[in-house]
């Protein structure tokens, strides 16, 4: 055992034998805002909002849970943490009457969790805002908020539409959430969504919100509203379970941490106190690796100097429009080249109407160029223009000089783009298909003659996708709708590797990805450029950002700063948010 594991383990030991432990040591503000709120602590022997024990769950082979424990103490924020697989969104499921346990005991407030499939009874207890809005899109937010629940109108036939929205714009004001009634859930911004969502559980009477992954879409000051809103809520009484790969988020916002791992519970403890490298090693069962040290030498150096970035997986043999890893006699070639040599893509005046203006770019081999900026304000959409998503209202994009038609996916493909969406679910993965078949959609043409798509070579493929990029699955053969969400993520750019891409662009690829993944996903975006190919990331996300050696920051569809690899995340914070001084 390792130091690293051994003080893992030390953890364990001290807060396996009663999650009450923890909040021994947790006499922080959240505890006392709840004892003001008139919310009786452990001591006056009040009930956890949520107590589960022994919960145990399979899908079919799969262990998801193994007799895994949670107590949520009310008016706490509680960070559920772990890696992709880990078991996370099915405790959720569970706690949530989703997912009916195979063994294990669920209460709220002491009382046992209502009976399976008694919706109405399971959401007066606890709630869950997704990241994908489960909001009806062309319905209002008074609508929305009173979905299945007209008990204004019990007993009439006719809806009373006035009625309705009066009651809305009072919960709303009730919970200070200040969006309009009568705006369509589908014009919402995510955080107004996420505020109509929250509203919509507390007036069921839910005292428990989990909250997956609630940052994932918002921009900075997007979260730090958020968090205000949860904060005063808090100070309510009302509880949280914060799913989240954002450690920061949970120490800026949680008092308490459970982490997950294969599993099984491995810790719960308070947050303050707790050294992030001993949260990360209770995640991993490991000592966490340097992180974010990716320009630690100057161009041209050694690229050991970042950090373990896994082999690219090997392309399929002739299917590569880029340069084979193999075939390139110099690795570092193109980085200390970068000044010098023909760039792999280039765009010349390109510009979409209302997304962003006219612009040129030049991604040299071995260099990978970060696009910053929110998704709102034109980087997802220049993304997509440079992949082929959508067209171009003028402008060109060309891959070393060969003219790529804009609006063609195909297109794009063949000339060596390969492609990392955003979102999996919508265009990323065919969820009844295997791991094989999803991580190889690009290259079927390669996998057989004539055609015909030859299991073996699917699967060999598959194979080292699934080692390089360490995606959790039972094999190749198991379906990706049984995946965990990170694991499918790594799925997505397994499939754009496949090809072998000139110049991989990649749109927030390390989105719901976990600590340690994270590191892998950046490392083999890392390697495809110094493997003498290019590489462009559209994030917001600073971790992301820091594997690049150029970023450009946009604001509202106008580059208004270029960094080298040594900004600071303040300036490029500043430059996202448009009050950036560096050009
Ligand atoms: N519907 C399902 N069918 C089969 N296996 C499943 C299903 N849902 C989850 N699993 C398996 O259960 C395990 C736990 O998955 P879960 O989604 O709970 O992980 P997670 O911690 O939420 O991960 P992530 O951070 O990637 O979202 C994984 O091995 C996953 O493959």
């Amino acid at each position: 055992m390792d130091a690293a594991r051994a003080d893992a383990h030390a953890h364990d030991e001290a807060h396996a034998h009663d999650d009450a432990h923890a909040h021994d040591h947790a006499h922080t503000p959240a505890h006392a805002a709840a004892g003001r709120a008139g919310h009786r602590d452990r001591h006056t022997s009040a009930p956890a909002a949520l107590r589960a024990e022994g919960i145990v769950k399979r899908f079919g082979p799969t262990l998801a849970l193994d007799e895994v424990r949670l107590t949520v103490r009310p008016g706490e924020s509680h960070a559920l943490v772990g890696r992709n697989g880990a078991g996370k969104s099915t405790l959720v499921g569970v706690v949530t009457g989703l997912h009916r346990p195979d063994a294990g005991e669920v209460t709220f407030d002491g009382d046992p969790a209502p009976a399976f499939g008694d919706t109405g009874a399971w959401r007066s207890r606890i709630a869950c805002v997704h990241q994908k809005s489960m909001a009806v899109p062309d319905l209002t937010v008074a609508e929305n908020l009173f979905l299945g629940d007209y008990g204004l109108d019990r007993g009439r036939r006719l809806i009373n539409w006035r009625g309705l929205r009066r009651r809305a714009r009072d919960l709303l004001a009730e919970y200070g959430v200040e969006v309009d009634p009568d705006t369509r859930a589908k014009d919402l911004p995510v955080e107004h969504r996420q505020f109509m969502e929250i509203a919509r559980a507390l007036s069921f009477g839910a005292r428990l919100i989990v909250l997956d992954e609630p940052t994932a879409q918002l921009d900075a000051r997007g979260i730090q509203r958020l968090f205000d809103k949860l904060r005063e809520l808090r100070e309510q009484g009302v509880a949280f379970l914060f799913i989240s790969h954002h450690l920061q988020e949970v120490y800026e916002l949680c008092t308490t941490v459970t982490v997950y791992r294969d599993a099984r519970h491995v810790l719960t403890a308070p947050v303050a106190g707790l050294p992030k490298a001993d949260l990360v090693a209770a995640m991993t069962g490991e000592s966490a690796g340097a992180a974010g040290t990716w320009h630690a030498k100057p161009a041209g150096a050694d690229s050991a100097s970042a950090p373990a970035p896994g082999p690219v997986p090997e392309a399929v043999p002739g299917s590569r429009p880029g340069s084979a890893p193999g075939s390139a006699p110099d690795h570092r070639a193109g980085r200390s080249s970068a000044g010098r040599a023909e760039p792999v893509l280039t765009a010349e005046a390109l510009a979409l109407d209302g997304e962003f203006e006219a612009l040129d770019l030049a991604v040299r081999p071995g260099e990978v160029l970060g696009l910053a900026g929110a998704a709102a304000i034109g980087t997802t959409a220049l993304g997509d223009t440079l992949v082929g998503m959508r067209a171009a209202t003028s402008g060109r994009i060309a891959v070393r000089g060969r003219p790529v038609r804009s609006g063609s996916v195909p297109h794009a493909l063949d000339a060596g783009i390969g492609y990392v969406p955003e979102d999996r679910h919508r265009q990323g993965l065919v969820a009844g298909r295997s791991v094989a078949e999803n991580a190889t959609l690009t290259v079927t043409d390669q996998l057989g003659r004539w055609g015909a798509v030859l299991p073996s070579r699917t699967r060999e493929f598959a194979q080292s996708m699934i080692e390089s990029l360490d995606i959790k699955t039972r094999g190749p053969e198991q379906p990706v709708s049984g995946l965990s969400g990170g694991n499918q993520q790594k799925v997505v750019v397994a499939r754009a590797l496949a090809r072998g891409p000139a110049v991989l662009v990649a749109l927030r690829p390390t989105a719901g990805v976990d600590v340690t993944s994270k590191n892998a996903l950046l490392g083999v975006v890392r390697r495809v450029a110094d493997e003498g190919r290019a590489a462009v990331i559209v994030s917001d996300e600073l971790d992301d950002l820091r594997v690049c050696d150029r970023v450009l920051a946009l604001f509202h569809g106008r580059v208004v700063a270029t960094f080298g690899s040594g900004w600071s995340d303040r300036e490029l914070v500043a430059a996202m948010e448009g009050v950036g001084e560096r050009e």
